[in-house]
C-alpha cells in the first residue's frame, strides 16, 4: 500500500480577468501528487503558471474548479491565513514574510508563535533567544549576535536565511520556494541553496521549488516538473532525474511544446 500523497491537486484550474478582454486561462486541470519526501523542482517558461500554482496552492489565489487536499484536508476553498501553519513560504523578494521596522529575534519570535494565539512579548524571555541563537549559530552568518538588529538592515542573503528558518520553524506540512535566490548574487544563492536542502533533509518537509537555474533544478530535490501553458508537461523522478543533463532537460521542453522555437528562451526565463 502507497501512503496517501501529502497534496493532492485534483485538476485545478485558474483563470484571471475571467469574461474581460485580458482573460488569462492561467492552470489547466493541473493534477499532481506530491508525496512524503518530494522535493520537487519546478521549471517552465516565464507565465507558464509557477507561481500561480504555488499561490493556489498556498490560498492567495483561489482555483475556479477542481480539488485541492493537503493530506487529509479538503483545502480547495480555504484562505491563505486557514493554510498558514501548514504551508511555509519564501518568496524571491527577502522582505517578503518579515517584519523589516522589527528585530531578527522578534521576527522570529512571530514565526515561533504562529497559529498561537496573538501577544505582545515578542522575543522577551532569555529562554527564547537562546533557542535563537542555536538555530542562528550553525548557518555560519554571524546572526546569533545581531538578535537586536532590525531585519531590514541585514543583507538579502542573512534576511533570506532567517526567512527560510521562520518557514520551517513549525514544520509545516509543506515548503514552497517561489524562486527563493534569484535575487542574491551567485555565491550566496548557493549558501541559501545548500541550507535549504539541509532543513529540507532534516525536517523532511515535502518541497515545491521554483527556479529558472536550471543546474540547480537538476541537482537539488529527487523530482523535477516542467509548466508549460498551465500544465505539467514533463514529470521526472529519482534514477531518472539523476541522469539528466541541462541539454535533455532543453530537449524534453522542446519536444513537449512541439518545437516551439522560443521555447529555449522561455524555459530559461
Ligand atoms: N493575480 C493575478 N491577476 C491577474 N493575472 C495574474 C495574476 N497572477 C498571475 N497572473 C498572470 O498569470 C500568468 C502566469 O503568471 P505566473 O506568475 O504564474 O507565471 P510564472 O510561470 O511564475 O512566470 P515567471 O517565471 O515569469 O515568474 C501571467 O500572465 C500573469 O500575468
Amino acid at each position: 500500500m502507497t501512503d496517501q500523497p501529502v497534496l493532492s491537486l485534483k485538476e485545478i484550474s485558474k483563470t484571471f480577468q475571467k469574461g474581460t478582454a485580458n482573460e488569462n486561462h492561467v492552470l489547466k486541470a493541473l493534477s499532481l501528487d506530491v508525496n512524503k519526501g518530494d522535493f520537487i523542482t519546478i521549471i517552465g517558461g516565464n507565465g507558464s503558471g509557477k507561481s500561480t500554482l504555488l499561490n493556489s496552492i498556498a490560498g492567495n489565489v483561489l482555483v475556479d474548479s477542481g480539488q485541492i487536499n493537503i493530506n487529509d484536508d479538503d483545502v480547495t476553498k480555504l484562505k491563505e491565513e486557514r493554510r498558514a501553519g501548514r504551508v511555509g513560504r519564501v518568496f524571491q523578494d527577502p522582505l517578503m514574510g518579515t517584519a523589516p521596522r522589527m528585530t531578527v529575534g522578534e521576527n522570529l519570535a512571530i514565526a515561533l508563535r504562529r497559529g498561537q494565539r496573538r501577544t505582545l512579548k515578542f522575543g522577551s524571555s532569555a529562554k527564547e533567544q537562546d533557542y535563537f541563537k542555536s538555530l542562528l549559530e550553525p548557518l555560519g552568518l554571524g546572526l546569533e549576535n545581531r538578535l537586536t538588529a532590525e531585519m531590514g538592515l541585514l543583507s538579502g542573503g542573512q534576511r533570506q536565511s532567517i526567512t527560510l528558518l521562520m518557514a520551517t520553524m513549525k514544520r509545516p506540512e509543506l515548503l514552497l520556494l517561489d524562486e527563493h535566490t534569484a535575487a542574491l548574487d551567485p555565491k550566496t544563492a548557493e549558501t541559501i541553496l545548500s541550507l535549504t536542502n539541509q532543513i529540507v533533509e532534516q525536517e523532511q518537509l515535502p518541497t515545491l521549488m521554483i527556479t529558472h537555474n536550471m543546474q540547480d533544478a537538476l541537482y537539488y530535490g529527487n523530482r523535477m516538473i516542467m509548466m508549460n501553458r498551465g500544465q505539467v508537461v514533463v514529470d521526472v523522478s529519482g534514477e531518472e532525474k539523476a541522469q539528466l543533463t541541462v541539454q535533455d532537460v532543453m530537449e524534453l521542453f522542446q519536444k513537449a511544446t512541439a518545437g516551439n522555437q522560443f521555447s529555449n528562451e522561455m524555459l530559461l526565463g
